[in-house]
């Protein structure tokens, strides 16, 4: 199994996001997470393409990209033009969401589906071979630096016994509240791909980076 870093951008300094990001860099990350929210399928806005489009140009880093929108078919093409790697994309948000995982995957980036913390896992069995990430929602989308639900340790247990059960080997990425102290909890649960946000983004972001880093690397087979 490998394990990754996402560093959520949602949590960076706008107005510094180029040192930000180069600081993850440093710091060893592979991801990075890029939120975007439409203020109608979450109550926030935040970025879109435009800003996707310069932080490509400065970066290789992997881009992450978590779609927190309503119907977002009609925005795929231009996120891959913008120049997302991964895209992952809301069951809850979808008119048909294994049309969504085909539109993305023809377009020739990973695709991921995410489901927030209500939604039960048995939505996820016909998408399970379908997909390369899924990611489940450890806070209520919508905002940064939220704690951490506990019932979601369960849930990502739960999941990776399906997987495992399938023969399936596919990442498991969490995504909110994570922070030092509950990263060996949520990989000992399965998960293999970690965001952060507000944990990474303060104060020294390269060492809060590398000590996100070394706790994965013990891991890495
Ligand atoms: O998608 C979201 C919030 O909707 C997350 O990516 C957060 O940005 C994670 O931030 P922290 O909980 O780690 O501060």
């Amino acid at each position: 199994m490998k394990y990754y870093l996402s560093p959520s951008i949602l949590s960076a300094d706008f107005a510094h996001l180029g040192d930000d990001i180069a600081a993850t860099e440093k710091g060893g990350t592979q991801y990075l997470h890029y939120d975007v929210m439409d203020g109608m399928f979450v109550p926030s806005i935040s970025f879109g393409m435009p800003v996707l489009k310069s932080v490509r140009k400065i970066t290789d880093l992997v881009l992450d990209v978590h779609l927190m929108i309503e119907d977002p078919d009609r925005y795929i093409d231009e996120f891959v033009k913008s120049g997302a790697d991964i895209i992952t994309v809301h069951y809850e948000a979808c008119k048909d969401v294994e049309k969504t995982i085909q539109m993305i995957r023809e377009k020739g980036v990973k695709v991921g589906v995410t489901i927030k913390p209500k939604t039960p896992l048995s939505v996820l069995e016909p998408l399970l071979d379908k997909v390369d990430m899924i990611l489940l929602m450890t806070v209520e989308p919508g905002f940064g630096g939220q704690a951490y639900i506990p019932e979601s340790t369960d849930k990502i247990r739960a999941l990776r016994k399906m997987l495992n059960d399938r023969g399936l080997t596919t990442d498991i990425e969490v995504d909110g509240g994570i922070k030092k102290d509950n990263l060996e909890m949520v990989l000992d649960a399965g998960a293999n791909v970690i965001v952060a946000g507000s944990a990474i983004f303060k104060d020294d972001i390269e060492k809060n980076t590398r000590d996100f880093m070394e706790i994965l690397k013990k891991r890495q087979a």
